[in-house]
C-alpha cells in the first residue's frame, strides 16, 4: 500500500524526521506512538504528500505519491488532520459533504448523499445534521470530521487509505471507542489506516503494527508484542513502566508511574 524508505526532513540543521523507514501492506492498521515532539504528525505530513522532502519517495500502490492525479488519489485516501478548523460556518452535514467534493461538480448525486447520511450515523453525529458546525463540542466537531473524512473514502476502490493524527482529541471513552472500531472495521475490509495515538493502551488493543518514534527516528516497529516492551516504552518516553497482559484481550497493558 505504501512504501517509504529513509525519510529525511530538515528544518536548518534540526532533524525532525531521520531515516525513517515505512511499509504498510493492504489491511493493516499502523499506529504510530512516541512522545510530544517525536516527529509523528511530520511523518504523517510526508507519507500522504503534504509535506515533500527532496529525494525520498513515497510509494503509494507502487506509484510515486507525487505523480498521483490530485482528484484520483482523493478518492484513494484521506486525511483527518490534528489542528481541524474551528470556524467553519457551514451546517454539519454540508461539513461531512465536503468529504464528497472530488466524486460531483455541482450538485451531489444519491451516492454523494447516502455516504454522507451513512457516515454522520456510524460517527454519531446524525442529530446534530442541522446544527451550525460553529456551535458544536471540541469532541462533537472531532466526530464530524471523521464523518466527513469517512465519507470522502466511501467509494467501489479496492484498498483505500486513511491517515488519522489523533483522531481521539476530546472524545470521551465511548467514542474513542467508537472511532477506533470504525477505523479498525475499515482496515477488515482491506483498507489500511495510519493512526498517530497517545494512548498505548488503546493503540495495542486496535493496531496489527506500531511504529514507536523518538527524536525523529523510528525506535522500534513490528506488533504490539514486540513493541510494547518496558524497556522500548521507558527509554522513548523517559518515564518508568510496567507491562502486564490485558486480562480479556491478552495484549500488552502498560502501567505508567
Ligand atoms: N516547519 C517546522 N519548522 C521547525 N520545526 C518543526 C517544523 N515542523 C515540526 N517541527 C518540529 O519537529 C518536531 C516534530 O514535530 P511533530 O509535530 O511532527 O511532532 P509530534 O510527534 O507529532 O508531536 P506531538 O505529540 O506533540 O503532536 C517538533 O520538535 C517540532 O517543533
Amino acid at each position: 500500500m505504501i512504501k517509504a524508505h529513509q525519510i529525511n526532513y530538515k528544518h536548518k540543521d534540526f532533524h525532525i524526521l531521520d531515516g525513517v523507514d515505512v511499509s504498510l501492506e493492504y489491511g493493516e492498521f499502523l499506529a504510530i506512538v512516541g512522545p510530544n515532539g517525536a516527529g509523528k504528525s511530520s511523518l504523517l505530513s510526508v507519507l500522504a504528500d503534504e509535506v515533500r522532502t527532496g529525494k525520498q519517495k513515497v510509494l503509494f500502490k507502487d506509484k510515486p505519491i507525487s505523480e498521483w492525479n490530485v482528484k484520483e488519489l482523493s478518492k484513494h485516501k484521506a486525511k483527518f488532520s490534528q489542528h481541524n478548523s474551528n470556524d467553519i460556518p457551514l451546517e454539519v452535514k454540508d461539513v461531512v459533504m465536503m468529504g464528497r467534493y472530488p466524486y460531483f461538480d455541482s450538485q451531489p448525486g444519491k451516492e454523494d448523499l447516502e455516504a454522507m447520511n451513512n457516515m454522520m450515523y456510524e460517527t454519531d453525529v446524525f442529530h446534530l445534521k442541522d446544527r451550525e458546525y460553529n456551535t458544536l463540542s471540541g469532541g462533537e466537531k472531532q466526530r464530524v470530521h471523521l464523518s466527513r473524512v469517512m465519507a470522502q473514502l466511501q467509494n467501489e476502490i479496492a484498498h483505500t487509505l486513511m491517515f488519522l493524527d489523533e483522531p481521539l482529541n476530546n472524545l470521551d471513552i465511548k467514542h474513542q471507542y467508537k472511532a477506533l472500531d470504525i477505523i479498525k472495521k475499515f482496515t477488515q475490509k482491506a483498507n489500511s489506516a495510519i493512526v498517530v495515538l497517545h494512548d498505548l493502551n488503546l493503540a495495542a488493543q486496535f493496531a496489527d503494527k506500531i511504529l514507536l518514534m523518538k527524536s525523529g527516528r523510528v525506535s522500534a516497529y513490528g506488533t504490539p508484542q514486540e513493541v510494547f516492551t518496558a524497556e522500548n516504552i521507558s527509554d522513548a518516553y523517559n518515564f518508568p513502566c510496567t507491562i502486564c497482559e490485558h486480562p480479556i484481550t491478552n495484549n500488552p497493558m502498560i502501567i505508567f508511574g
